[in-house]
């Protein structure tokens, strides 16, 4: 029989309200013998379910947008017109969308699941190793969001790696390294593609834009109505594609109410992120999100984030600013200033796009 009161061990105790200081793994706690309650420090308001109005969404009512990529790349010009528009408007209506007919192999999508499994399943010593120092080293594993800002931890481990445009790998497990590089490169690819489409601006240097890859791990969870996997939030590059195993989680915010999201197998869930709504002027709004866990089965996702280059200093696009009556919303930043800032803080449940936002 399980114990009502689980065994945690002295590292992983809470004093008083504080998370204890040294926490690098969700899994190992999840995986203690026995786990039937969750410490305290995890136990979160972003999981109330009376946080944001929540509305659970008809899935009928609310079905999210379908976008085919083969039409993108057609050589049919009124099709790429077509598509463009509803590209555009989907974006502006949503801010996220499914993409379909991607043309990144299903053994690819598969294969980097199954190479980042293998590497939350090194031992806690062996993942040591990748714990970086500061958010802006290019290979950083941890849990939670940032443990040294988080009042209260999130039930997540994850990964983030940047692979472009210098491509860095963990050295563990052996494959990891070779899929991510094909992996980045192939999803780089449609990204191009979709931002291409969707900004009019010009002068975005893409070629060098920045790319990070986060695998997020969530262990099943004895309370998951107590707690959450990542709470809500926007992501600070231009445009997210995300893929996960076969378990759902992810809900996006739409019109004031949570939309579970449960995707066409095989496609990504592309998401606006803060850069697209700078450029815009805030035509396209960013996407408003969180992950939940469950006591079923764990959760993996890969979101691979497509940024402008990190040296590029970001403020809305002449053709979406009027002076007059639509005067610039969002102040100049240099995007690896936003992302340092970012990913320093924690996640309260607001955009951080409210700190450079002008009223
Ligand atoms: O796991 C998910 O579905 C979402 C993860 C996420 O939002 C992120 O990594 O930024
Ligand atoms: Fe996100």
């Amino acid at each position: 029989m399980a114990a009502t009161v689980p065994y945690v061990p002295q590292s992983l105790q809470a004093s008083v309200n504080h998370p204890p200081t040294k926490i690098t793994s969700v899994k190992a706690l999840a995986e203690l013998p026995g786990l039937a309650s969750i410490p305290t420090f995890y136990i979160s308001n972003f999981a109330s379910p009376h946080d944001h109005q929540i509305i659970f969404s008809d899935p009928d009512e609310d079905a999210i947008p379908v976008i085919d990529f083969s039409l993108l790349t057609s050589n049919g010009l009124d099709e790429r017109f077509e598509i463009i528009q509803q590209l555009r408007k989907v974006c502006q209506d949503w801010g996220f969308f499914m993409v379909i007919n991607h043309g990144v192999p299903e053994s690819l999508m598969k294969a980097i699941i199954d190479a980042s499994k293998g590497f939350f399943e090194l031992t806690e010593d062996e993942k040591q190793e990748f714990e970086a120092k500061h958010v802006l080293d290019p290979i950083r594993c941890g849990t939670s969001f940032n443990v040294s800002a988080d009042k209260v931890l999130f039930w997540r481990n994850f990964l983030k790696v940047f692979v472009h445009p210098k491509f860095h790998s963990p050295s563990k497990p052996p494959s990891f390294s070779e899929i991510a590089l094909e992996y980045s490169k192939r999803v780089r690819e449609v990204a191009r593609e979709l931002v291409k489409g969707i900004s009019e601006d010009r002068t975005l240097n893409l070629e060098n834009g920045f790319q990070i890859l986060v695998a997020n791990f969530y262990p099943t969870c004895p309370q998951p109505e107590l707690t959450i996997g990542v709470p809500l939030h926007t992501d600070h590059g231009l445009l997210t594609l995300l893929m996960q195993n076969e378990v759902g989680g992810l809900q996006v915010l739409h019109e004031g109410k949570w939309v579970t999201v449960d995707p066409i197998p095989n496609s990504f869930l592309v998401n606006v992120g803060d850069h697209i709504e700078i450029l815009s002027n805030g035509k396209y709004k960013s996407l408003m999100h969180r992950a939940l866990v469950n006591n079923k089965a764990t959760r993996i996702s890969i979101a691979v984030q497509h940024g402008p280059a990190l040296d590029e200093v970001v403020s809305p696009a002449s053709e979406f600013v009027d002076n007059e009556s639509n005067p610039p919303a969002y102040r100049a930043i240099k995007y690896q200033d936003y992302v340092e800032l970012q990913q320093s803080n924690t996640l309260d449940g607001k955009s951080f796009l409210e700190n450079i936002r002008i009223y």
